[in-house]
């Protein structure tokens, strides 16, 4: 087992990384504040893993109320969260109650926004199960639900007490759910660390494949990458928007074509390809850096040619974005592969790479089906 510390003064918190961490009493233990846990899976995790962490925590003594969740993207909403506080009142589950997330990052974001709103605030632990949540949304305290008219618009940010993630899980995860976790990957390397960029294109064929040591290590830095921006940075204030590369197209995507339709992670990849075209559109990188992302982009098996919504709905839909200022639109572009920064982009630009992204291929917007 590895540890990487998110280093927050009020909160730290470690993350645990490593193959079986889920039979480990001990990872536990010092987290589980009151003398309940109440653990939040969803429909398809719960036969695959809830009796084995049921059964590390039985050591503890605490009582434990199990809710299980519908699985998917379209259930990230406030019913579902409603779901979980009528459950928690029911059991009388009382503010020292810490909640367990076991899964990937739909029940993680919203056991972590219950979390942060039952009885004002309760503690609760993240146990990811998917590459994307393990690299990525189990570390950092963004918790949420979507609306209908936004991704994530709903939410708070509330940190763990702990990550426990078991990368033997990941054995059963589909392959288009691990090419999902991948674009968040890149993303780390594309932003903040040219030599981890440089490592993904070498051992994409492993990544693919789900190799142990390839996966463990990719996981370890993308981790590493993400707890340093959060700790300089838990509120997004700055340097903590530039992991939200791809995402101000890639949530548009999502919300466009439907929740779920594309996974957050597909959205992503095709929205770093056409952040990358704004970039060189704007004459901070060239064609040759543009292309080295789309490629490994599409050797992940992630979408690179974005779905056709129209130039004047995707702007719309990219407004609602939470980095949005005075309804101008705020991008995350590269300066070159390992370094980001954010700059408010005119509609104009904009319209002409969502054009060029949109024009050639609508077989785009069905991918890996
Ligand atoms: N909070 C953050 O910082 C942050 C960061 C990135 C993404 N997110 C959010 O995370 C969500 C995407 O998370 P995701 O990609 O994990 O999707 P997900 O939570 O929907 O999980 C993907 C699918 O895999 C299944 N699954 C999970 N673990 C499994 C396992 N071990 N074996 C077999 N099946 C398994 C799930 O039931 C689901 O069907 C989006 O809502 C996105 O907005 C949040
Ligand atoms: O942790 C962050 O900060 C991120 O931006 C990570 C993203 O991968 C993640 O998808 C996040 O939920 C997006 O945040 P949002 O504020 O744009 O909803
Ligand atoms: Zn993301």
């Amino acid at each position: 087992m590895l540890t990487v510390n998110v280093d927050l003064a009020a909160h730290a918190y470690p993350i645990h990384i490593g193959n079986h961490l889920l039979d480990r009493t001990e990872l536990f233990a010092p987290h589980l504040m009151g003398s309940t846990v109440a653990l939040i899976t969803n429909a398809t995790i719960e036969p695959l893993y809830a009796a084995r962490l049921r059964s590390t925590l039985a050591p503890l003594g605490k009582r434990l109320i199990q809710i299980v969740l519908p699985d998917g993207e379209a259930h990230k909403h406030w019913e579902t969260l409603n779901f979980i506080f009528t459950k928690l009142l029911t059991e009388r589950a009382d503010r020292k109650t810490t909640l367990i997330a076991l899964g990937g990052g739909v029940v993680g974001d919203i056991t972590g926004f219950a979390a942060a709103c039952y009885m004002r605030g309760v503690p609760f632990i993240q146990v990811p199960t998917t590459l994307l949540a393990q690299v990525d949304s189990s570390v950092g305290g963004k918790t949420g639900i979507n609306h209908p008219l936004g991704k994530n618009m709903l939410g708070a940010f509330h940190q763990p007490q702990a990550v426990i993630a078991d990368t033997a899980v990941l054995r059963t995860l589909p392959a288009r759910e691990l090419a999902a976790g991948l674009a968040e990957i890149i993303k780390a390397g594309a932003i903040a660390d040219a030599v981890f960029f440089d490592w993904i294109e070498t051992h994409i064929d492993a990544l693919n494949r789900g190799d142990e040591t390839a996966t463990i290590e990719a996981v370890r830095r993308s981790c590493e990458i993400k707890a340093q921006v959060v700790a300089a940075d838990e509120r997004e204030q700055g340097r903590r928007a530039l992991l939200n590369f791809g995402h101000t197209f890639g949530h548009a995507i999502e919300v466009g074509l439907g929740y779920g339709r594309w996974l957050h992670g597909e959205a992503v990849g095709c929205g770093m390809v056409m952040a990358a075209a704004l970039s060189q559109q704007l004459g901070l990188i060239d064609s040759a850096t543009r292309t080295r992302l789309k490629r490994l982009i599409a050797a992940a098996h992630l979408p690179t040619q974005a779905p056709i919504l129209g130039s004047d709905r995707y702007l719309d839909l990219m407004r609602v974005d939470k980095k949005t200022e005075a309804e101008q639109i705020n991008c995350i572009l590269l300066k070159r592969l390992g370094e980001a920064f954010v700059m408010r982009v005119p509609d104009h630009t904009l319209r002409a790479v969502l054009t060029a992204s949109t024009q050639s291929d609508t077989a785009a917007e069905k991918p890996n089906t």
